[in-house]
């Protein structure tokens, strides 16, 4: 990364020192800042109405007790998040992340990163994101009830469909929202169906939703072959994770020509020469909710490799689905080695500023998940509209905007970063013209 101008480098030592041990919405927020050196030196008056500050501050942080009773009858608590980042462009829009692992500087990072991907879908949404530090892991269907209900039964009063929008994320998924929903519905007395996205098909849901972020990815990724020399037919892909965004990746990459090979959890990673079995995976993961181990027990010319990394298997192209940080200088070097020409990242924040670096040096097209995974979010707006107009829309419409707004985004961030000096920089480009769109907003409406 380069040095900050002066008045970026206050932004973030000011950051620093307001939101202390939060390294992820540290690195979050410095990745951004790191490419808005040109944007303040061509608009000052973006400092002059402290712009960038504002940004970095929250409008609002809600953190709650969540006590709930689990099937020995013994009361467990909780700890629940939501963080309202900004509301300049629409409402608060993000998902609810419930893994052990959680707390407010992981949902800080996400928030602040939702902001600049929500901007870039080009739809009314702002940036929030929440969570809570319960794990549904092991956890019985009736145990996962309590903990919603208990969840929203704080959270609602916050929410609505004009005011605050969660959606899915790490640990959250159909089964979850439909308990979230019927918390909220009962507690309000009110179908508000716009208040939650990824509902269920049956009650008010989208089509594609399931499958936007990780087809969304793979438009995204083939925009950028494109623009080189290529496509994806025949191309040997690595992924990482095996959730919602690993699957629904691995499934439009196989419509389209790709061979993936791998997929992991966090007991480890498979490596499947023949190509993944779909199926399989979804049977494993979506419906029995398995260790990964399983995958391979049921498919003998497989292997896990418990202790190692997913980016060693060489690839033309890695896709990592799972987590934050989960692909570190090493790993890229192992990449770069192998000859791989694309990273793109399905999950938010997953490649450590070191391995951007190394993927830079070593010539690989790299692209930030605020551009690359955004299909989910903006599938999400278009339940959104779908809601508002009581409407509902066929499989094949909803995936064509999925797929027009993913191309559109891609062309956003290399129009933007040619506009600012930096041409093919997908990083440059993608928090340029989040940043700019929002900046506009909140100039326009004042110091609010
Ligand atoms: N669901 C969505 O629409 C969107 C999700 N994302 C991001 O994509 C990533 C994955 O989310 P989902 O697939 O929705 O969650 P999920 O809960 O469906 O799946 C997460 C997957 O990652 C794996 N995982 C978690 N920690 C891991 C670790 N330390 N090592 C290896 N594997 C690990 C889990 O085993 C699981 O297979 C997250 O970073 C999330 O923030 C980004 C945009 C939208
Ligand atoms: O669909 C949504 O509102 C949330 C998606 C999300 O959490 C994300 O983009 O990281």
């Amino acid at each position: 990364m380069a040095m900050l101008d002066e008045k970026l480098q206050d932004t973030y030592d000011d950051l620093v020192r307001r939101n202390p041990g939060e390294d992820e919405f540290h690195q979050a927020a410095l990745e951004v800042l790191d490419s808005l050196g040109p944007v303040v030196a061509k608009h000052p008056h973006y400092v002059d109405a402290a712009i960038i500050p504002r940004l970095c501050e929250p409008e609002r942080q809600i953190i709650f007790r969540v006590p709930w009773t689990d099937d020995r009858g013994e009361v467990q608590i909780n700890r629940g998040f939501r963080v309202e980042f900004s509301s300049a462009l629409g409402p608060y829009k993000g998902g609810l992340r419930f893994h052990p692992s959680v707390y407010l500087g992981t949902v800080k990072f996400l928030g602040f990163e939702q902001i600049f991907k929500n901007s870039l879908t080009g739809l009314p949404i702002g940036g929030g994101k929440g969570g809570s530090d319960f794990d549904p892991k092991g956890r019985s269907d009736g145990e996962v009830m309590r903990f919603c209900q208990s969840f929203m039964t704080e959270l609602y009063r916050h929410l609505g469909e004009h005011t605050d929008v969660p959606a899915g994320d790490i640990g959250v998924g159909g089964r979850e929202l439909g308990y979230l929903f019927g918390q909220y519905k009962r507690i309000t007395n009110r179908y508000e169906s716009g208040v939650l996205t990824g509902k269920g098909l049956a009650w008010g849901g989208s089509q594609v939703r399931t499958e936007a972020t990780g087809y969304g990815l793979v438009y995204f990724v083939d925009e950028m072959l494109r623009s080189t020399d290529g496509g994806l037919d025949g191309t040997r892909v690595a992924v990482s994770g095996s959730g919602n965004v690993a699957i629904f990746a691995i499934e439009k990459l196989q419509a389209l020509g790709a061979q993936v090979v791998t997929c992991s959890d966090s007991s480890g990673y498979v490596l499947d020469e023949d190509g993944i079995d779909l199926d399989l995976l979804k049977e494993v993961k979506l419906a029995r909710r398995q260790r990964i181990s399983a995958y391979v027990q049921e498919r003998p010319r497989a292997t896990l490799v418990e202790k190692g990394s997913v980016w060693e298997v060489p690839c033309d192209i890695a896709l990592p689905c799972a987590t934050q940080n989960e692909l570190n200088g090493h790993d890229a070097r192992a990449l770069v080695a192998n000859g791989c020409r694309v990273v793109a990242e399905g999950a938010n924040m997953p490649c450590t500023p070191e391995a951007i670096d190394v993927l830079g040096q070593g010539g690989v097209a790299y692209a930030p998940g605020k551009a690359a995974n955004a299909g989910g979010v903006a599938t999400s707006a278009l339940e959104m509209q779908q809601n508002a107009s009581r409407d509902s829309w066929d499989f094949a419409y909803t995936q064509d905007r999925l797929e027009g707004i993913m191309r559109r985004i891609h062309r956003r961030c290399l129009e933007t970063a040619d506009e600012y000096g930096q041409p093919g920089d997908y990083v440059a480009g993608a928090n340029i013209a989040g940043f700019t769109q929002v900046a506009d907003a909140m100039l326009a409406m004042g110091v609010v």
